[in-house]
């Protein structure tokens, strides 16, 4: 079975999930922008990752557009999967005939504000003061707190062992 690793990031936390994802899985590793729409039916499964950005999925027109013969998302946020609701975010992205067949996988990602450009810097800003708002610390929910907590600062969630369940949902309910 030809699988192929595909990801958009913008700081590398991504990139970091889809190495590990193509070595479990002896995948090829591939970056968004280096793939045509066309190169997508070489494959019998694509695994598309994206960094989350704003509530939008990076670069995940290359597979809603023309989609693949089967087809895993992850995506990679600094919110803790465990903690978020992500039905909207997945509302907002995908349409609706891929939204409830397709299997989505959420990691935790990392940020270092001093590495940021200054668009992602103006926005993080623009969404600091928006999520604090008149609001108290204590009114905050778990998302908006881990959002304030790491604020500024440089953090890195990323795990190795988060991919076992998506390479162990690939040996189960993929024939290879
Ligand atoms: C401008 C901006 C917007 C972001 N929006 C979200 C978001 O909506 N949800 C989330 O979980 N993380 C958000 N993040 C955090 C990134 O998803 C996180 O840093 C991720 O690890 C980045 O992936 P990358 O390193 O592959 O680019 C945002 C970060 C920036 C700079």
């Amino acid at each position: 079975m030809k699988i192929a690793v595909i990801y958009k990031s913008h700081y590398g936390t991504t990139k970091q999930y889809a190495e590990w994802i193509a070595e479990a899985l002896d995948a090829k590793l591939l970056e968004r922008s280096s793939v045509k729409s066309e190169d997508i039916s070489d494959y019998d499964l694509v695994i598309f990752g994206g960094g989350l950005y704003a509530s939008g999925i990076l670069g995940i027109n290359l597979v809603t557009k023309n989609p693949p013969k089967e087809l895993i998302l992850f995506t990679v946020g600094l919110a803790n999967p465990e903690e978020t609701d992500y039905s909207k975010i997945l509302d907002k992205n995908l349409p609706a005939e891929l939204r409830d067949q397709v299997k989505v996988f959420h990691f935790r990602g990392g940020i270092d504000y001093k590495k940021l450009n200054i668009v992602h810097r103006g926005m993080m800003a623009v969404m600091k003061k928006m999520t604090i708002g008149n609001k108290d610390y204590t009114q905050l929910n778990n998302e908006e707190r881990a959002f304030i907590d790491t604020y500024g600062k440089e953090v890195d969630f990323t795990k190795q062992n988060d991919i076992t369940p998506l390479i162990d949902y690939i040996k189960n309910h993929i024939d290879r």
